[in-house]
């Protein structure tokens, strides 16, 4: 059963997926050749080593029934064979319109170019594989607590449809933008992420006094500038994004 307070739910315990991909990231320096389009040279592959593992990744993972989910949303979707394993019932409490937002490519490129510099220490180690497959662990925690957005849209709109239907009708996205907006919890938000990274980011010692004394394996801003620069708002675009097809 879904309700405002069963997907705010959710949202809280898929930061604990977000801060620990965070920390798991954290522990290679950016090893640049994982992103560098000349690295390869693989016959028929043209791109760096994370779109080879990604591409490839996401292959496996569609045909053994990932984005069966509508949870689920994949960075290549133009690439994907169908899943091939026997499929679940979801509940199904989505429009169809949902099917259609995807903006992950937005994802993708902000995790390269904005995020990556801030969570990372310069330098090489050569594991690039291990890099690129942590890419994708932190890359998939983010695009399915962004794209959850369709799951809070769909449940604020059932609670009040009377508020939303006028919005949706005039195609008022900055009304939407408002009307869905809780400053109050966005606050609660970011700062029990930062409180996350800080806990699970700390050494653990069996002797209670030297715990927190060790550096933390990421700095906990940095949990917190993701959420409030890009995960807040990407999630409120999908929401906005959602509810414009919500009467289609
Ligand atoms: O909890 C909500 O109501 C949401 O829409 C989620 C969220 C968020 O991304 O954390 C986004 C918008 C609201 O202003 C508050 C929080």
């Amino acid at each position: 059963e879904y309700t405002l307070d069963s997907v705010r739910k959710a949202l809280v315990r898929q930061e604990d997926t977000i801060v620990f991909a965070l920390i798991e990231r954290a522990k290679f320096p950016f090893n640049s050749l994982t992103y560098d389009h000349n690295y390869l040279q693989i016959p028929g592959f043209c791109g760096s080593l994370v779109d080879f593992v990604v591409n490839n990744t996401e292959g496996v993972q569609a045909k053994a029934g990932r984005y069966k989910n509508p949870e689920e949303n994949p960075f290549f979707p133009e690439n994907l064979l169908s899943s091939l394993v026997p499929s679940y019932p979801f509940t199904q409490i989505l429009h169809p319109g949902a099917a259609s937002i995807n903006i992950n490519k937005s994802i993708w490129k902000i995790y390269f170019h904005d995020l990556l510099p801030l969570l990372v220490a310069s330098g090489d180690d050569g594991n690039y594989a291990q890099t690129a497959a942590s890419d994708l662990s932190l890359l998939q925690a983010i695009s399915k607590r962004v794209h959850y957005g369709k799951f809070v849209a769909e449940v604020k709109f059932r609670e009040s449809p009377q508020d939303y239907e006028p919005l949706i009708r005039a195609k008022d996205t900055e009304g939407l933008m408002k009307l869905l907006t809780f400053k109050s919890v966005e606050e609660m938000v970011k700062k029990r992420v930062e409180k996350k990274a800080v806990v699970f980011g700390q050494e653990i010692s069996l002797n209670s006094n030297d715990d927190k004394k060790g550096k933390s394996k990421f700095d906990p801003s940095v949990a917190s500038q993701l959420y409030e620069k890009w995960v807040i708002p990407l999630t409120k675009e999908v929401q906005v994004e959602y509810l414009l097809r919500r009467l289609d």
